[in-house]
């Protein structure tokens, strides 16, 4: 089995567990589900630099990248730095992370956040919406037609915006629908963990105009952006580059610093 589908099962679980503990109606009276959400889709068609920067203690494929630093200043780091907005990974079990992330990443900065998390329910929608997210992910590599659509329509309802992440043609074919916000392109293949920025520049071409294009993972120098932003990039969703340094919001600044 390769280790999507394994992250996918544990994940089933996960959910099916919390739904027996946690109910809807708790998730919907919390203080943060009234919270009017920011776009990050708007953000980036306005940015030059359009950074999202990822919170990431570790993952499959790299182990351990950083244990020392807290969410929070983390966050604050990537929001002086100048990021469009910030991606926090929620999973657990193979990332190191949780909602209170999260929920402390929201308690610390306005920029637009990202719950970064295998999304294979509503439920956790409604957890995304309850710990302060403003923009959900959905992996195409994961989900059929039916349950994109399903699954960004309750988003959109739920005023979150839509990241939906392709690594190939005929994930990004079997997507593409209008209640998407923005077309990510993963560079890693999340089955082989292998990484190339041509997967963003051949699927730029098939992705329509009225999505906000994002190229993700892999991303470690000026010029990869350079190089991006002429196939109609406007995104840039930067992790591990950035976390692997002893003050990650630092390590951003001096980036966007160099973009502008
Ligand atoms: O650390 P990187 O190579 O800069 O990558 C960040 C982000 O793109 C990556 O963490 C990611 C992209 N899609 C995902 C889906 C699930 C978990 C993680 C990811």
């Amino acid at each position: 089995m390769n280790i999507l589908d394994k992250i996918v099962l544990d994940k089933r679980k996960e959910v099916d567990l919390k739904k027996s503990i946690i109910p809807v109606s708790q998730l919907e009276a919390s203080v943060l589900f009234q919270r009017p959400t920011v776009s990050l889709a708007n953000a980036l068609r306005s940015s030059n630099s359009g950074i999202i920067a990822e919170h990431k203690r570790r993952s499959p494929s790299k182990s351990v990248i950083n244990q020392n630093n807290s969410v929070a200043d983390v966050a604050v780091g990537y929001e002086k730095a100048g990021a469009c907005g910030m991606s926090v990974l929620t999973d657990g079990k193979y990332f190191g992370g949780s909602l209170d992330d999260l929920l402390l990443a929201r308690a610390s900065v306005q920029m637009p956040l990202l719950r970064k998390e295998f999304i294979i329910d509503e439920y956790q929608l409604l957890e995304a919406k309850a710990y302060g997210a403003d923009v959900i992910l959905l992996i195409a590599a994961i989900l059929t037609r039916a349950e994109i659509k399903a699954l960004s329509e309750f988003a959109k309802q739920l005023r979150l915006d839509v990241l939906l992440e392709v690594h190939d043609e005929d994930e990004l074919q079997k997507s593409i629908m209008p209640s998407l916000d923005m077309l990510g392109v993963n560079n890693r293949n999340l089955k082989t963990f292998e990484v190339s920025l041509d997967t963003s520049k051949t699927l730029s071409k098939l992705i329509p105009d009225d999505f906000v294009k994002v190229s993700e993972s892999g991303i470690s120098s000026i010029e990869a952006i350079q190089e991006l932003k002429p196939y109609g990039y406007q995104g840039f969703l930067i992790g591990e580059n950035f976390m692997k340094s002893d003050n990650p919001g630092q390590s951003a600044l001096q980036f966007i610093k160099s973009i502008k």
